[in-house]
Order: structure tokens, then C-alpha cells, then sequence
């Protein structure tokens, strides 16, 4: 696991499975000398050789022909050399060799044995959550995407399954509620929208051994396997939306399960065959092609995102990103993952403020979701969110003036530019000789320091 770099900006780069080979590192091909390889940091189950960057692009595709680019098998049945079979694949909602790539695929890049694609991050969460039963108990954190908070709603009020939301930042929390009803512990790290990290092995381990049969599901969507690796820090299921960073484009809706326990991949299996969600051919082959790209979007948006963050904590606002030192759970974050990500969130203290803000941006889109290629802005209370009723919004401390960035590949300088433009055409700061300066107190603009476990 590597730490953030000194200068404070954020790194995408995955060398956890590299190998490390003394004689390589000392000379390449053109009499060169190369940086010695980083040692290993974290386990791999065996299928990853390379650098995470490379195995994004590397794919064992047995085309017939060698297409470099997995075909696109866009038919829903398959025909059979007998009566009783004899094709691996019969019809798509049983399986398509499209999905199959990219699930192999998939699964080599979540070092899983296992990875399932579906038709949405919900659909992903959907699947899993088949697993309970009435009676089972789930603990979830108390700020969690607003869609998964409404499956988990649903669950508690329809199909008998207990829900407890807790704050996930404070492992106690946890422990306090885990019995042995306990089916499934749901964790979002860094949450989304409050930015909020929870100690995942830690967690796990408590977990684990207060109820065994327990499972530990992390929704890694805001960081996606370049930055971290939920199943090497004690889940037992990771899942995300492909929507986001993983396709990048904003072009298709996706959701891929991973685990390591051939039994539990194997039931998640039937639920996708028995009820149709899996990912269609075209957009695994979209998914496909756009993780190839992952490393280096990433890399360009976090890079964004943390100058992004610091101009704004620089000019009073309260800026939540686990690249900010100021996060009170910055050693935490970088204890398990390799980067920061590229979704901020900050608050003006004033919710016309903050929609003025939104609304004057010209460059970042108004608009829900994350993880493109262009940059978004929203007011989470009134898109992702709304559907968490106002008084639970409150009870959870989910502050309504909360803006959330989501940071694209754009040049930096022109994001930059648009945001001080639009927090001077808001009323925000005002200008003075040494450039911007907030209009109100800190204390106005809510620029409070975080306290730990803060929401
Ligand atoms: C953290 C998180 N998990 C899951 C989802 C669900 O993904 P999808 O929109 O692909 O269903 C979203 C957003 O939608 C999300 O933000
Ligand atoms: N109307 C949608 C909102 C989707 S929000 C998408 C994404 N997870 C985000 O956080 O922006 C809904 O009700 O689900």
C-alpha cells in the first residue's frame, strides 16, 4: 500500500503485483537506467502479473481470429451441436462471451475469482442483498449513496430485513450492533457524499469474528480497484457501478460483483440468470473498452481534484477530500487505498449561495453521478440524495448547502478559473489585491475545522 507523496498530490499508480526484478531494473533495452521496481505491497491471488495499469489493458483474448478488441456478440441465443447441448453458451441471460470477457477481465483486475456484470451499480446491490433472508439484520453507515439507502428502505419496510445505520467511521459503532442476526455489514469508503472513511480490516476483523457467517460487502465506487482492493482488506463481496469511473464516459449504466468464495458466486450467478439483469453484450464491450482507460483518467482526475481542493479549503470553505490533510481521516484513507479519488464535496453555509455557486458554473456540468470524464457539480440534497426524506437528511447531518465536485480530465487551470468565476458571480468571496478572498467569516462559510468522524 503505498502513501500519499510528499508534495501532497495524489497518485493512481498501482505497482502492488509487479515483480520485482533486480536485473531488469538496472537496464533496459536502450542502455537506459530504470527505477528499480517497487516491491509487491499487497497479496495477489496469482492472476495479476503486472502493474495494475498494465493488466488494464492486457487482456488473454482467445478470439479466433485475434481480434484485439473482444466482438461485440450481440445475440440472445446460441445453437447446439445435440439435443442435450453441447455449446458452452445456450442463451444471454444464462451467459454471453462478450460478458464472460469482461468478467474474467474483471476479476484478474479485483483479484477476485470470481466477478459478476450487471445492468446497474443497483442492479449490483440488488443481486447481492438476494442473499438475506426476513429476519437477517444488515449495518450500513449512516451517509451512503441515496439509492442504495432507498433498496435498503425498501428491504426494511417490505421483506422483513432489519437495517441499522450507524456511523461507520467509528468502529464501536459497529461492534455495538453486530449480533448474530447479523446477515451482511455495508460499507461505503470514502462515502458518498460526506466523504467519510471507515477502517475496513478493522471492521472486517471485528466482524468476522463476532459472527463468522456474517458477510462484509464494500461498495468501492468511489475509488474503483485502481486505488483500492476491498477484498485483500477482509470483504467478502465488493461491488460498484460501472456508470462511473470504471467506464468513464457516462455512456452506459453497469454494475460488477466480485468475491472469492466460489459458493457465493455461484448464488449471485442464479439471481442474475434467474432474473435477466446481466450486462448486456454492447455494454460490456463498452465496459471493456473503457476500463482499459482507467489508470490514466484517474490519474489525470485526482490530480485535478486535489488542486481543485486545495484552492477551495485555501479560500475558507470547509472542503471534504481524503487528499487534504485537513481530512481527519486522511492516514486512515491512505492506509487502505492508493489515492484520493476525484469527488469532493464543500459547504458555503447558505443554500441559495450554494445554488448560486452551481448554477453560474459554465464548465462543470449540473448533474448526478461521477467518475467521467468531465467534470459535474450538484447540490447532493436536492439530486443523489433526494430521495433520503428531509428529517433523515437532518437526523443524518447531511448539510442541505453541500455542493459535491466531481472532477473530470479537463485542464486544471480552466476548471480552476471556472469555479473562482462562479464563486464571484455567486457572491461567495470577493476580490481583493491578492486575489480571492471569502466574502463571509470562516465561521459563516462553515469553514470549521473537521472534527473526527465529523459527518
Ligand atoms: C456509491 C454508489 N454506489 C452505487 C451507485 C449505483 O450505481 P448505478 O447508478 O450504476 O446504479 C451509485 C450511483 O448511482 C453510487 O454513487
Ligand atoms: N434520479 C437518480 C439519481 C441518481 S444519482 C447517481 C449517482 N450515484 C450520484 O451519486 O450522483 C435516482 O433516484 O437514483
Amino acid at each position: 500500500m503505498s502513501t500519499p507523496p510528499a508534495n501532497g498530490s495524489s497518485s493512481s499508480g498501482d505497482d502492488s503485483t509487479k515483480p520485482v526484478n533486480k536485473a531488469i531494473s538496472k537496464i533496459d533495452l536502450d542502455g537506459h537506467n530504470l527505477p528499480p521496481s517497487p516491491a509487491p505491497s499487497s497479496p495477489s491471488n496469482g492472476r495479476r502479473r503486472y502493474a495494475l495499469a498494465t493488466e488494464l489493458v492486457y487482456t488473454d483474448s482467445k478470439d479466433q481470429y485475434g481480434a484485439s478488441s473482444i466482438p461485440i456478440y450481440q445475440s440472445a441465443t446460441f445453437k447446439q451441436t445435440s439435443s442435450s447441448g453441447g455449446n458452452e453458451y445456450d442463451y444471454t441471460r444464462s451467459g454471453n462471451p462478450t460478458r464472460t470477457h469482461l468478467e474474467r477481465h474483471m476479476a484478474k483486475i479485483m483479484n477476485a475469482t470470481r466477478a459478476l456484470a450487471v445492468g446497474s451499480g443497483m442492479g449490483a446491490l440488488d443481486v447481492i442483498t438476494r442473499l438475506l433472508k426476513p429476519g437477517d439484520e444488515v449495518i450500513t453507515g449512516d451517509d451512503l449513496y441515496g439509492g442504495t439507502n432507498r433498496l435498503l428502505t425498501y428491504l426494511s419496510t417490505n421483506q422483513g430485513i432489519v437495517v441499522h445505520h450507524v456511523n461507520t467511521t467509528e468502529v464501536e459503532r459497529v461492534r455495538e450492533v453486530i449480533s448474530d442476526k447479523t446477515a451482511m455489514v455495508l460499507l461505503e469508503t470514502p462515502t458518498n457524499p460526506l466523504i467519510k472513511i471507515a477502517d475496513l480490516p478493522t471492521i472486517a476483523r471485528s466482524v468476522h469474528e463476532a459472527n463468522p457467517k456474517a458477510l462484509v460487502i464494500v461498495d468501492n465506487t468511489m475509488l474503483s480497484p485502481m486505488l483500492c482492493n476491498p477484498l485483500e482488506l477482509g470483504a467478502d463481496i465488493v461491488y460498484e457501478s460501472g456508470t462511473k469511473y470504471l467506464s468513464g464516459h457516462h455512456d452506459i449504466m453497469a454494475g460488477i460483483i466480485a468475491c472469492n468464495d466460489p459458493a457465493l458466486g455461484d448464488k449471485m450467478y442464479f439471481t442474475i440468470n434467474a432474473t435477466g439483469c446481466g450486462l448486456s453484450p454492447n455494454d460490456s464491450f463498452l465496459l471493456m473498452r473503457g476500463v482499459k482507460t482507467l489508470a490514466i483518467r484517474m490519474e489525470k482526475q485526482q490530480a485535478n481534484a486535489q488542486s481543485i481542493a486545495e484552492f477551495l479549503e485555501s479560500h475558507g470553505f470547509r472542503v471534504r477530500y481524503p487528499g487534504l490533510k485537513s481530512h481527519p481521516q486522511y492516514d486512515l484513507h491512505w492506509s487502505m487505498a492508493r489515492g484520493a479519488g476525484a469527488v469532493l464535496s464543500f459547504e458555503t453555509g447558505d443554500v441559495t449561495l450554494s445554488e448560486r455557486i452551481v448554477e453560474a458554473a459554465k464548465l462543470y456540468g449540473i448533474s448526478v453521478s461521477f467518475g467521467c470524464v468531465n467534470s459535474l457539480i450538484s447540490m447532493p440534497c436536492r439530486m443523489s440524495h433526494a430521495s433520503i426524506d428531509a428529517k433523515t437528511r437532518k437526523e443524518r447531518q447531511m448539510p442541505e448547502d453541500l455542493i459535491r465536485l466531481c472532477v473530470g480530465i479537463e485542464d486544471v487551470h480552466d476548471l480552476i478559473d471556472d469555479l473562482s468565476r462562479s464563486l464571484v458571480q455567486a457572491g461567495a468571496v470577493t476580490i481583493n489585491l491578492d486575489g480571492f478572498q471569502a466574502a463571509g467569516t470562516a465561521a459563516q462559510l462553515g469553514a470549521t475545522p473537521l472534527d473526527s468522524g465529523a459527518p
